[in-house]
């Protein structure tokens, strides 16, 4: 999917909501777990009940692996199943040598037909480039992280003045532009988006971080939201887990149908 896709994507539904379907075995519904496959039963589901207030699903890959075999299928039939005119998200946070990262990118790219995946820069360009390299397919750069680790390297002050992770956005934008690059940055760092939008005006932001985590939507949407949106704004556990019980799907459609309104509004006032 191309960025002018994705902006059409987003205007048409008035969302910037990405559903993270972070899939934990243990927390589906119990009348599910007697499926032939649980994971993708559930997926369904609440793929079927949120895809009118969504424009991209980000499987974490940790949930599928956890289960062997049988979860890598459960990811694969997932990514199948979602509908084209998704943007869809491997969350695998890989990066390594450029020929093993070669190898991640065809399991993400080719077998699992993936628009993207999350990559970690620690090994620098070549990890990096090995991903840039499929035509129509995004790298997505971890830059600034939601977590309270992401204070332990990235914050730090790499030159006088400029912390590791500015250097990280300004260094990856010399390897690709916004039409295949895009950085990971958490809904928990509100007050960074000012700063990120001087160094990054044009490129996507994937913002994880809102529910669960507890990030501000307004704010972020306030101070990162550039002329083609430029937000993809996840949430996972706020929405897939609403509800723990028969009316699991129907509460996700709920939550993220009120997640999209207030999006709705923050497009109208900041786009
Ligand atoms: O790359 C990510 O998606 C990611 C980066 C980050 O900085 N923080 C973060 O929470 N994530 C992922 O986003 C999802 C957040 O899940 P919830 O906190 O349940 O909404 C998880 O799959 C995380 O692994």
């Amino acid at each position: 999917m191309t960025r002018k896709e994705l902006f059409q994507q987003m205007t048409q539904k008035q969302s910037y909501l990405c559903v993270g379907l972070d899939t934990d075995i243990q927390k589906i519904p119990s009348h599910l777990r007697s499926a032939d496959d649980p994971i993708f039963e559930f997926n369904k589901q609440i793929i079927d009940a949120t895809a009118d207030f969504c424009v991209a699903y980000k499987p974490n890959t940790a949930f599928y692996e956890a289960t062997g075999a049988k979860g890598w299928e459960s990811l694969q039939k997932t990514l199948e199943y979602i509908p084209k005119n998704f943007f869809k998200i491997a969350d695998a946070k890989r990066g390594d040598i450029g020929n093993t990262s070669g190898l991640y990118a065809r399991a993400f790219f080719e077998q699992m037909q993936a628009d993207a995946v999350t990559v970690a820069p620690y090994m620098g360009e070549d990890s990096v480039k090995p991903f840039l390299a499929f035509e129509n397919k995004w790298v997505i750069l971890l830059a600034l992280t939601s977590n309270p680790g992401s204070q332990d390297f990235q914050t730090k002050l790499l030159t006088s003045e400029k912390p590791l992770f500015e250097q990280v956005i300004t260094t990856a934008a010399t390897w690709a532009d916004a039409d295949k690059l895009m950085y990971v940055v958490g809904a928990t760092q509100a007050e960074q988006f000012h700063k990120i939008r001087q160094l990054a005006p044009d490129h996507f932001l994937l913002v994880p971080g809102v529910g669960a985590q507890g990030g501000d939507l307004q704010l972020l949407s306030q101070h990162g939201m550039n002329k083609q949106c430029g937000l993809l704004v996840n949430a996972s556990r706020a929405i897939i887990y609403a509800s723990a019980n028969k009316d699991f799907a129907a509460k996700a459609a709920r939550e993220a149908q009120s997640i999209q309104q207030e999006m709705a509004i923050y497009l109208e006032k900041y786009l």
